[in-house]
């Protein structure tokens, strides 16, 4: 099948990726929507990278089959090579070509691309049009990466790890840019390891962990499977060194499950609001010097269960 734009932007089929004796990609099937923002979600190392590359055409699989745009990522890749855009995770372009240059020496690659001033206007570029790459912050090289990915126009751009080593504001301007562009034709395959990225953004997500895809849904529905819709987070005064007291206890037969991420914590995940309600005001009468906190569940929540650990801010398993 080539050519028309399907519904599916992307087709995986039981794809595997080896090195050596290290299995990268193991095994995996699941689709892409047209003109949605995909979240490819892991820990380092989970094999995000290795997928994308080889959704690229950039490795070779050891098993299994894949088509991007309805072409077969080993044999025709080439043919809509001017359709997918990428930002790899360590973007760097020329330092002393202003953001306009870089985007329009881009431009020159392809044969049907946008005009340059559409791209510097879609980005919020159009102040920094005139400085120099090198002169940029961290955020604005991360959007000049985006803009000269978006020169061709494409039917989907391949996004790795957009905003790490950002601050929260620059992180925030990048999501604003991301989330505008389904709505301009182009489907997001986003891949990081922020849970919070992916609930401003994804409208779908897969949770990869050791090279296979363990979840994948709407944040909600796997929020909803995974996680209930409400938690309680009890942490024990400094002072008390078990945790297996009577708020601990009441926790854990009242919640559907609890957690126990260290000694001095516990979560209780639970599926309605009344019920988790009810028990955090119980927990307070027991002992008002823990700290109890009622909050609604999230990714990471769902990672926690799928995954058994959660990640730290720079993508490692704890
Ligand atoms: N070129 C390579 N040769 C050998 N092993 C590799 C190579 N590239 C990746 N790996 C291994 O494959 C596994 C998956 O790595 P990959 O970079 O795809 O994961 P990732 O989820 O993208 O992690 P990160 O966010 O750290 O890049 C890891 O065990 C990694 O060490």
């Amino acid at each position: 099948m080539a050519g028309d734009t399907p519904h599916s932007v992307v087709q995986v089929s039981n794809l595997q990726k080896k090195y050596g004796s290290t299995t990268a990609v193991d095994d995996v099937s699941f689709e892409i929507h047209t003109d949605e923002i995909f979240g490819l979600l892991g820990p380092n190392g989970a094999g995000k990278t290795t997928l994308v590359e080889l959704l690229q055409g950039l490795r070779t699989p050891t098993a299994g089959a894949a088509t991007v745009l309805g072409y077969d990522i080993q044999d025709d890749l080439y043919a809509v090579k001017d359709r997918i855009g990428v930002v790899p995770q360590s973007f760097h372009t020329f330092e002393r070509l202003s953001v306009r240059e870089n985007i329009a020496l881009m431009r020159d690659l392809y044969s049907d691309p946008l005009a340059v001033e559409t791209v510097l206007d879609r980005l919020d570029l159009d102040d920094y049009a005139d400085t120099a790459f090198g002169s940029l912050s961290g955020g604005f090289q991360r959007r000049t990466g985006i803009a000269m990915a978006l020169v061709s126009d494409p039917d989907v751009l391949f996004l790795d790890e957009p905003t790490t080593g950002l601050d929260p504001a620059a992180r925030r301007g990048t999501w604003q840019q991301i989330d505008q562009l389904p709505a301009l034709g182009t489907t997001v395959v986003l891949t990081t390891h922020y849970m919070d990225e992916i609930e401003a953004l994804a409208d779908r997500v897969a949770l990869m962990v050791d090279g296979g895809i363990r979840a994948i849904d709407t944040v909600a529905a796997l929020v909803e499977r995974y996680a209930g819709t409400v938690k309680i987070n009890v942490t024990l005064p400094k002072s008390t060194a078990d945790g297996d007291d009577q708020i601990m206890t009441t926790l854990r037969q009242r919640a559907r499950e609890t957690h126990q991420p260290d000694s001095q914590e516990m979560v209780g995940i639970f599926d309605d609001q009344q019920t988790a309600q009810k028990t955090f005001s119980d927990l307070h009468g027991i002992d008002p010097n823990y700290s109890i906190e009622l909050v609604s569940a999230g990714m990471e929540d769902v990672f926690l269960e799928v995954a058994g650990s959660t990640l730290d801010t720079a993508g490692n398993r704890r």
